[in-house]
């Protein structure tokens, strides 16, 4: 008994096919060492609220030892994926401790989550647009490799993995070949701790052996370790150690062959269904105790010259080792000690971590830089779409110049003279020659009408007109009376003294259709406006003073802007800032929401990208994005469009980029908080109209009632559009209350967005 005894675990010769495989000098000289790579104590997790918890894990006890395969089996929902994101600092317990490499993930220089780990998720987690040598380097910068190290390393994984070739895209490659991509990104930078979430899911039988032949090759120096997850129960055979995990505990963690001997099965998987009986019928996760009398026909039965010699540090351990009270230990004369020790107050072995003495040389600014190049890259592969989020402020800006401000031309007025006559239902158009003897004036006012906005469209009778206004043929029925110059010309010549008959018979009646407000007004401005102009002919032609024609206001040159305002540049300024504030919106609102849907997000957690990394990253990227566009809108709005701008273009330019600033981090929180892309874009447009009506870009707020003015003046858009339409409009500079109160509140309100995207994907990565 005094003999060293080799310990034996199943053979990766046949995938599926329980071959022993005795364990090297050197790895199990490791184990005695009492080394754990991971260790797991009294873990709890659930998921939503404390009233209504889902614990996915309970009471939870694991121990993985170095240099060993670790098969994680259970079913479906169990929470695998769960308990592998809090050992890769993912997610963290609701209480419970967790050891990986010495030290606890996410704390300063553990190297977990970071370059000590490499983790393949359930997803395929890859950029689609990428071509594999891209994809590698990418993630080999994320790990702070330089680029010949990357070659190198993709070399030997391209022919390890039987890739195609390097150049290949990564869309177009077929699932299998995606899925070794996905393990190959895993296995890039070599790291201590390999954890892979189902590699062999979908995987075909030989893929899925080469597979587990290098998983075996790699822990085989004792110094990798690795924990699997998969559904294809009799694969893990080949594995060190089985966690059997159900309910969110194990029902055994021990070496498949041991279990299987002990159980007195042929298979992992009546094993597994064994124990599930078991459970079910206790209550609970806890095991048969005497199931430790089973313990020595398995090792009996175990192997031909072999028995099992297997310590409790190793990690491949006694029945249940850490969830049951028995706990099975051979000493070095190859006793078994049954002591009911319960493995679960053993704590875990906290060694120092050795190697994250270079985990600081793992800078932020390497992680940035591919991170940068990463976006730029995608960008690039989407040209298309580049070419239209650049082409996208253009149009906008050439419809608003086209479309907005002008003044409506040909609007159809139905025109009923009876003084003009009728000759055969054909109408006699008005003498041309009107002298200041000339017999009739609304002949002559009809002349000055500007036809330009106003089309004459003439009717027998008034009937007829108002019947073509209410078809909606025409804006307005005009009616002249068939003595309309003879008692305009008393009116004038009698003034105050004018009987009601001469009043009534000398007005131009008019019947409007107000339904369109802008329209009506600009009929009655245009009628009025003719009247003026009527009456100053007739003074001029009968050599009396024009001007006593005149409304006696006299609006002299105004002190900003003309006496003809247009509507255009009371609205570009806020119509600019919309437009590049919800361009940005857009193009940030998903960015992160793909990417987390992806499984991208995760890996990168994991490799050790922090929030604020991402975030750094996406908003140098969007914000060249941004500043192009805010170029085109401003040359295409001032410079083309003409569009006024009185004030300083640097300020302007400045100011707008700010919005297209606070637009992109706006859009970052509904990519932070909205789990999915389409609540991400029901989202952001929800919040267009409210913004855009609340702003006072179309409107100006001063008609708002009092509370909704208050609200107002707090969204992101109002105080700089009053500040941009400030600039342009009145050339104010910066030094204006007016104009700094944009740039406070929008610098505000960037802080304000960041801030909160920072706190959500802080709390989302768990
Ligand atoms: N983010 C989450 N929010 C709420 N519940 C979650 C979340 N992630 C997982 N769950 C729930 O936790 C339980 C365990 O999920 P987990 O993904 O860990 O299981 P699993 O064993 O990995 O399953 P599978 O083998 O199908 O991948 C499931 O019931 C799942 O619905």
């Amino acid at each position: 008994m005094g003999e060293r005894v080799e310990p034996v675990v199943p053979g990766p010769d046949l995938v599926g096919v329980n071959v022993e495989r005795p364990l090297s000098h050197q790895q199990s000289s490791v184990w005695n060492k009492r080394q754990q790579a991971v260790c797991v104590r009294h873990a709890f997790k659930h998921y939503g609220s404390k009233n209504n918890p889902n614990h996915v894990l309970s009471d939870l006890n694991m121990t993985v030892a170095k240099g060993t395969i670790y098969g994680l089996l259970g079913a479906s929902g169990c929470g695998k994926t769960t308990l592998l994101s809090c050992i890769v600092g993912r997610r963290r317990l609701n209480t419970g401790e967790i050891w990986v490499l010495g030290g606890k993930p996410g704390t300063r220089g553990s190297g977990v989550p970071g370059k000590r780990v490499g983790y393949m998720p359930q997803e395929i987690a890859l950029y689609g647009e990428f071509s594999i040598r891209e994809t590698m380097l990418y993630f080999g910068w994320i790990f702070g490799m330089n680029t010949s190290e990357i070659n190198d390393r993709l070399q030997f994984l391209l022919n390890f993995l039987d890739l195609p070739s390097q150049n290949r895209l990564v869309k177009n490659l077929s699932g299998g070949q995606q899925r070794r991509v996905s393990f190959a990104v895993a296995l890039m930078h070599d790291p201590e701790l390999l954890i892979l979430d189902e590699p062999t899911v979908g995987v075909d039988p030989l893929l899925r052996q080469s597979i587990w032949n290098h998983l075996v090759q790699i822990t085989k120096d004792g110094n990798k370790t690795v924990i699997i997850t998969t559904h294809y129960i009799e694969e893990a055979r080949q594995a060190h150690t089985i966690g059997l995990m159900r309910s969110g505990k194990f029902l055994a963690e021990e070496a498949p062959h041991v279990l299987l001997s002990m159980y007195g099965c042929t298979s992992l998987e009546d094993v597994f269904l064994k124990l599930s009986r078991k459970q079910g019928q206790l209550g609970g996760a806890q095991p048969d105790n005497n199931i430790s009398n089973n313990i020595s026909l398995a090792t009996l039965n175990w192997g031909k010259k072999d028995s099992v010699s297997v310590t409790e540090e190793s990690g491949v351990v006694g029945l249940n080792f850490h969830q049951s009270k028995e706990v099975l230990v051979q000493d070095s004369n190859g006793h078994i000690d049954y002591s009911a020790k319960s493995s679960t107050s053993k704590p875990c072995l906290q060694e120092t971590c050795e190697d994250c003495a270079n985990c600081s040389e793992w800078t932020t600014t390497g992680k940035i830089r591919a991170l940068l190049q990463k976006n730029f890259l995608r960008m690039w592969r989407n040209v298309g779409v580049m070419l239209f989020i650049f082409a996208l402020p253009v149009m906008q800006v050439i419809l608003f110049c086209l479309a907005i401000g002008g003044d409506p031309r040909g609007l159809k007025l139905a025109i009923v003279n009876e003084e003009a006559p009728y000759i055969n239902k054909t109408f006699q158009p008005c003498p041309f020659e009107f002298g200041c003897s000339a017999t009739n004036l609304s002949c002559r006012y009809l002349h000055t009408v500007n036809t330009s906005t106003i089309t004459k469209v003439f009717y027998p009778d008034l009937n007829s007109a108002i019947q073509a206004v209410s078809r909606g043929e025409a804006w307005g029925a005009m009616h002249f009376t068939d003595n309309f110059t003879d008692a305009l010309v008393a009116r004038i010549a009698l003034g105050k003294d004018s009987d009601e008959e001469t009043l009534d018979q000398s007005e131009i009646r008019v019947h409007l259709d107000m339904s369109n407000q802008q329209i009506g007004i600009i009929l009655q401005r245009d009628l009025q406006l003719t009247y003026q102009n009527f009456t100053k002919d007739i003074l001029r032609d009968c050599n009396q003073n024009e001007e006593l024609a005149e409304v006696p206001i006299s609006f002299k040159k105004p002190i900003y802007g003309s006496n003809q305002p247009s509507f255009t540049d009371f609205v570009a300024p806020g119509v600019i800032l919309t437009i590049v504030f919800f361009l940005a919106v857009a193009l940030t609102s998903s960015a992160l929401i793909i990417e987390r849907m992806e499984g991208l997000l995760d890996r990168s957690w994991v490799a050790g990208v922090t929030p604020g990394e991402i975030l750094f990253s996406h908003v140098m990227t969007q914000f060249v994005v941004m500043c192009g566009q805010t170029a085109l809108v401003l040359i295409f709005m001032i410079l083309v469009f003409e569009v006024e701008c009185q004030g300083d273009i640097f300020v302007v330019i400045i100011l707008t980029i700010l919005q297209g600033l606070c637009g992109m981090c706006f859009g970052f929180v509904i990519s932070a908080v909205c789990e999915l892309e389409r609540n991400a874009i029901q989202l952001a447009l929800g919040s267009f109209y409210p913004t855009l009506l609340l702003s006072g870009v179309i409107w100006p707020i001063e008609g708002m009632p009092t509370v909704l003015r208050y609200v107002s003046t707090f969204l992101p858009l109002t105080l700089a559009t009053t500040s941009l339409r400030a600039m342009m409009t009145r050339g104010w500079s910066f030094l204006e209350p007016d104009v700094y109160y944009g740039f406070i509140s929008t610098i505000v309100w960037i802080v304000a967005f960041l801030t909160i995207s920072l706190v959500v994907l802080r709390t989302k990565r768990g």
